[in-house]
């Protein structure tokens, strides 16, 4: 039973929060261990975690918090929970959440107790007065957001005590005074901006790889790095594309180039800055000069191309290749020549035609007889997506990709490919206006457009990350875009984010959910994926029957094959691996062949970047797909592989991972599950009734064999995620 100190905590929290909907709760007695209350984990009969985040929890917090005996983790992060913070937070917290609610006072000076503190989040409060001075044993603190408050006066001494600190987020705030304090501190991410902060600004905090300042009146005295230094991507002159630059790569010059804010502040035009941009300016002057002779010679070289053929030489003299005849060969030959890689025939999938390797090709593969497909009960818009996904004919050029660690069948989709829905009005553009990154930079007005203003009818679905919307192009082409929350994101500079799409775009792999494009505008961003109209794995075990009774045993043994194929690709043809994180039948889609398309691909960084915290209350969903590992903060490929042994164990019983529906022992699938796995009998009662006992015995056994193995609590113990696809592909 649980501890009664936490039960008797529990129940205060409970009243104070106004007796919410919450399953299992209730305002006296109860065993929230055994019983398994919404939001709360523990260790044996105590309370450790309380997550019970964005579940529109009203009421205050009383001094009853303070009953909680080992309690390490609450995250009540955004709800409308009003009042103070109580000073008797438990001493034994580690990582706080309160972030997105409406408490308001002061933040309690007994903050200083909590010395066991490594992630304090008090953003998007209404809190005020000034930070108080108790951070002197918060040694322990990794993470601190105080930001969009309304806190005042300066930053508080003890804050150079912070000597783990890597994340202070500040922002929009009336915070005044100067930065000394922070200047020894390890941090890494240090957002001060729309406050009153003056300066000057410590040289050391210009080091800091995300430094974001804007908004202060900073007497800076410091000058800033020639603009030859920026990388490409972060624009000297705002972008139209990417809006004002807001930070800087970790290897990049000093973010106090931060452009915005020159024209605001009176002290920048200091005589020595006005000779610096004069000089600048001319040096500009004669270098566009420069470019406009070059162009005009070489427009001048082309048409001579064009008149003597082979014989013709270009600006620089060197002879013009002979295929060279057209000016739109001639762009088509720069680019191949500036981008240079092999471009191989590729079938529908990205695959080599001829490749003669084990090839995971759907065509062979097929689950169903695309005829006897049900049209989607969930999208009433029936559109054609490009069937092959890719055309042939339509090929481009794509930078090489990074060598995969081992030769893997998945080796030719890693080849230079570029999807035909790129090219066309509404879109930006690419190669280097879009930052050198090979897929679309859409606008956001042409997003709009084809989404009809991010219309309710067009609203599929709402993920951890964001909303996600059906979009239908000009041409009647369907895409899929995730519109990401600003606490997915918000925690990514504009060069970490179009990092992040650098790296989610060269994954290619036909049972992976390409990425078609991306928007990054007015403080907006989205992303453009491939549209997969069948759904989700999840819709089709536990929510669509009429798809639930088409799925036989083998076209389950095929889709778990192509989830593996999928974490196969990820963790070993891309370098460094990539880690999904979120492997779960609703990120398993399926396209309009029915095979399989993981989505969420690569996006792990904004899952963890800040706060996993953030998204807590929607993991609830999770519930069951996580490895025991993740608990502690540990996180492998081998847990991808936990993840991967829950899914399949969901298609072979054809239950939900976590169902609070059902009696207590069976609510976890793997729990109820594992125990049975090796016993024959027990097995033919686990299996999916939908089945109608229309199955391989021995196919049956291999397969809980293989989810037997990926769910072993020791991550060291499961297999690597080759052998499963060996395991699944010889059961085929
Ligand atoms: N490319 C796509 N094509 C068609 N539908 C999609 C696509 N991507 C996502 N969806 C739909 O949008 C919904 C939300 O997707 P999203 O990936 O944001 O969240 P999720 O998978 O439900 O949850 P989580 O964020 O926890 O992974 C899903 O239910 C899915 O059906």
């Amino acid at each position: 039973d649980t501890d009664p100190r936490d039960v008797s905590a529990i129940n205060s929290l409970y009243t104070s929060l106004g007796s919410p909907p919450l399953l299992g709760w209730i305002p006296a007695g109860g065993d929230p261990c055994g019983e398994g209350w919404q939001g709360v984990s523990c260790v044996f009969s105590n309370i450790t975690e309380l997550r019970l985040s964005g579940l529109n929890l009203g009421g205050i917090l009383d001094e009853g918090i303070g009953g909680f005996e080992s309690i390490l983790i609450m995250d009540l992060s955004h709800n409308q929970i009003g009042g103070s913070i109580p000073s008797n937070i438990p001493l034994t917290i580690k990582n706080l959440f309160l972030s997105g609610n409406q408490f308001n006072g002061s933040i309690p000076v007994t903050l200083s107790a909590l010395t066991q503190l490594t992630q304090l989040f008090l953003d998007d409060n209404r809190l005020s007065d000034n930070i108080p001075d108790s951070f002197q044993e918060l040694r322990s603190l990794v993470d601190l957001d105080l930001s969009g408050n309304n806190l005042t006066g300066q930053l508080p001494p003890s804050f150079g005590n912070l000597s783990s600190l890597t994340t202070l987020h500040l922002q929009n705030n009336k915070i005044s005074g100067v930065l000394d304090v922070l200047q020894d501190l390890p941090l890494s991410d240090l957002n001060v901006e729309n406050n009153i902060l003056s300066g000057p600004i410590p040289p050391k905090l210009l080091n800091i790889p995300n430094f974001r300042k804007d908004g202060n009146p900073f007497n800076t005295t410091i000058l800033p790095s020639p603009p030859a230094a920026l990388p490409p991507f972060i624009a000297w002159a705002p972008s139209p594309l990417h809006g004002p630059p807001r930070g800087r790569p970790a290897d990049g010059p000093s973010s106090s180039l931060v452009l915005p804010q020159w024209s605001k502040g009176r002290v920048f035009w200091t005589n020595k800055r006005v000779i610096v941009i004069a000089a600048a300016g001319i040096v500009t002057l004669i270098v566009l000069g420069v470019v406009l002779l070059l162009v005009l010679r070489c427009f001048r070289g082309n048409k001579d191309s064009n008149k003597h053929g082979a014989n013709a030489y270009n600006s620089s003299g060197k002879k013009l290749n002979q295929v060279q005849k057209s000016s739109s060969q001639l762009a088509y030959q720069t680019e191949k020549v500036d981008k240079a890689t092999v471009t191989r025939p590729m079938d529908g999938y990205g695959l080599e035609s001829g490749d003669t390797r084990i090839s995971p090709n759907l065509q062979d593969e097929q689950l169903l007889d695309a005829n006897t497909r049900p049209a989607s009960s969930r999208h009433q818009k029936n559109h054609e997506i490009n069937k092959g996904g890719l055309d042939v004919k339509s090929l481009s050029i794509r930078p090489p990709l990074p060598p995969p660690l081992l030769p893997t069948v998945e080796e030719a989709s890693v080849s230079p490919i570029m999807p035909t829905e790129v090219n066309g009005p509404g879109r930006s553009s690419r190669g280097r206006d879009s930052c050198s990154l090979d897929v679309t930079a859409f606008t956001i007005a042409s997003l709009q457009q084809y989404t009809n203003s991010f219309a309710e009818e067009n609203f599929i679905g709402e993920g951890m990350l964001g909303g996600v919307y059906r979009a239908e192009l000009p041409d009647g082409k369907l895409l899929a875009i995730k519109k990401l929350d600003t606490r997915a994101s918000r925690w990514k500079t504009d060069a970490e984010f179009l990092q992040l799409i650098s790296t989610i775009s060269k994954l290619r792999h036909p049972n992976i959910v390409e990425l078609v494009g991306y928007c990054n505008e007015h403080g907006q961003r989205l992303l453009v994926y491939q549209y997969c109209r069948n759904g989700t794995l999840y819709d089709a075990l536990h929510i669509d029957d009429e798809m639930h009774k088409k799925l036989s045993w083998n076209a389950r043994v095929r889709l778990a094959l192509g989830v593996a194929r999928a974490i196969q690709y990820l963790h070993e043809a891309c370098q460094p691996p990539i880690m999904h994180k979120n492997i779960k039948s609703v990120n398993i889609l399926l396209d309009d062949k029915l095979a399989v398309r993981v989505s969420e691909c690569g996006l792990a960084p904004l899952l963890s970047s800040g706060s996993t915290s953030e998204f807590s209350g929607s993991l609830f969903v999770s519930y069951g797909y996580a490895a025991p590992e993740i608990e502690f903060g540990s996180y492998t490929c081998q847990s991808d592989v936990y993840s991967l042994g829950v899914v399949m164990l969901e298609l072979l019983t054809g239950r939900e991972s976590f169902d609070r529906s059902r009696p207590l022992g069976e609510q976890f699938l793997v729990i109820w599950a594992i125990q049975q796995l090796h016993d024959i009998d027990a097995l033919a009662r686990m299996v999916d009734i939908t089945l109608n006992g229309v199955y391989p015995v021995k196919s049956l056994s291999r397969f809980a064999d293989i989810i037997s193995r990926c769910v072993q609590s020791e991550p060291g113990f499961r297999p690597p995620i080759s052998e499963i696809v060996q395991d699944l592909l010889h059961m085929i």
